[in-house]
């Protein structure tokens, strides 16, 4: 069965794309890492200090759609947000406040080490877990405020290496929050798709996933000396068939909405933000969105998040599931080929598919 290291393995990265910055020794912004020029008017792009109250940054501004699980209509709900933004916040998603927590504090833990600690989890290139910067740095010009550490399967080999005698807590919070983000991903699957009328063959895989399927990215954006220059994770959209996200007290999150531009995701106690990616898009034909997004950094706070990215298993095969095939938008692609073909062309890779 193929497994997503083994997607990742046929596309090494260099080490220069691996390797974060010691960002606790800087005090100025590198030109490595300036997006932007000091009078440059992109005003969306870094998070004001001051601007972590919970209201939208413009007033009027609309922001993605709250769903609670437990509404009875909540299916349809989701199916409107998809439609729209390609993107909620579900509450009541019966995931334990607590577990996320765990992960989040242990997140910290690690990233709050000496740079040489975390460099012992460093990724290799070929390699799917371990610390790093993001995989999508290739494509840009300039490097991203921001540290990210991977884990897919267990993370046991890389935590022994960090702490060789405390590396437990770490593996047993990483798998319980495995294990529930697996619960709650089969259960959105299922309602996704009989929203989308998929037919049964097509959803046999769902529920018999195992946990090479899917992916934790613990991600880190350090405080910043200047945050309107820089960039804590640059635009894309997620090769996933969806990502169910934890930010931290922190703003940061942006999805981008036609009509508004970059509209800013407010963290809401008890919810986890869940968005579409491009197997969804591909699967929906792109009757769902696929969440454009990208995350801005701050002066004063350290911001940590959590995501999962929930994949259909590397061997099977999506295709836009429609009733007349020359409606199709996409063409038939293996979930493991299409991660190469992101891995190669990124931002590309949907109209690479294209059927039009
Ligand atoms: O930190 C965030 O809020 C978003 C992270 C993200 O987009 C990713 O890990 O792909
Ligand atoms: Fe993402």
């Amino acid at each position: 069965m193929a497994t997503l290291s083994e997607a990742y393995r046929e596309h090494p990265l260099h080490l220069r794309h691996i390797i974060p910055l010691d960002f606790s020794s800087l005090s100025t912004l590198p030109d490595s890492h300036a997006w932007f020029q000091p009078h440059d008017h992109d005003h969306n792009n870094h998070q004001d200090d001051d601007d972590d109250h919970g209201h939208d940054r413009d007033g009027g501004i609309p922001s993605i759609p709250i769903i609670d699980l437990a509404d009875p209509n909540a299916m349809e709900l989701m199916g409107m947000a998809c439609e729209n933004w390609g993107a909620f916040q579900l509450k009541n998603h019966g995931v334990s406040v607590s577990d996320i927590e765990e992960v989040e504090k242990e997140a910290k833990r690690f990233f709050d080490l000496p740079t040489e600690q975390k460099l012992k989890a460093l990724r290799s290139p070929g390699g799917a877990t371990g610390y790093g910067r993001a995989r999508i740095s290739p494509f840009f010009p300039k490097f991203m405020w921001h540290e990210g550490f991977t884990i897919v399967g267990s993370p046991s080999s890389d935590a022994k290496k960090i702490w060789p005698n405390h590396y437990q807590t770490f593996c047993d919070k990483i798998e319980i929050f495995q294990k529930q983000m697996n619960a709650l991903s089969e259960k959105l699957t299922r309602m996704m798709f009989n929203l989308l009328e998929i037919p049964e063959e097509e959803k046999k895989w769902v529920g018999s996933t195992n946990s090479n399927n899917g992916a934790i990215q613990l991600n880190f954006y350090p405080c910043c000396p200047e945050p309107n220059r820089a960039m804590g994770l640059a635009p894309h959209t997620d090769t996933s068939l969806f990502t169910i996200l934890h930010q931290s007290e922190t703003n940061g999150l942006q999805i981008f909405k036609e009509g508004n531009g970059w509209v800013q995701v407010n963290p809401n106690p008890n919810s986890l933000i869940v968005h579409t990616g491009d197997f969804l898009h591909i699967i929906s034909n792109a009757r769902f969105k696929c969440a454009l997004h990208r995350v801005v950094v701050n002066r004063n706070k350290k911001r940590y998040s959590v995501a999962y990215f929930h994949n259909p298993p590397l061997d099977y095969v999506v295709s836009p599931l429609v009733v007349n095939s020359n409606d199709a938008r996409f063409r038939r692609v293996g979930v493991k080929e299409y991660f190469g073909i992101k891995a190669k062309n990124f931002g590309e890779a949907l109209s690479l598919i294209s059927t039009s």
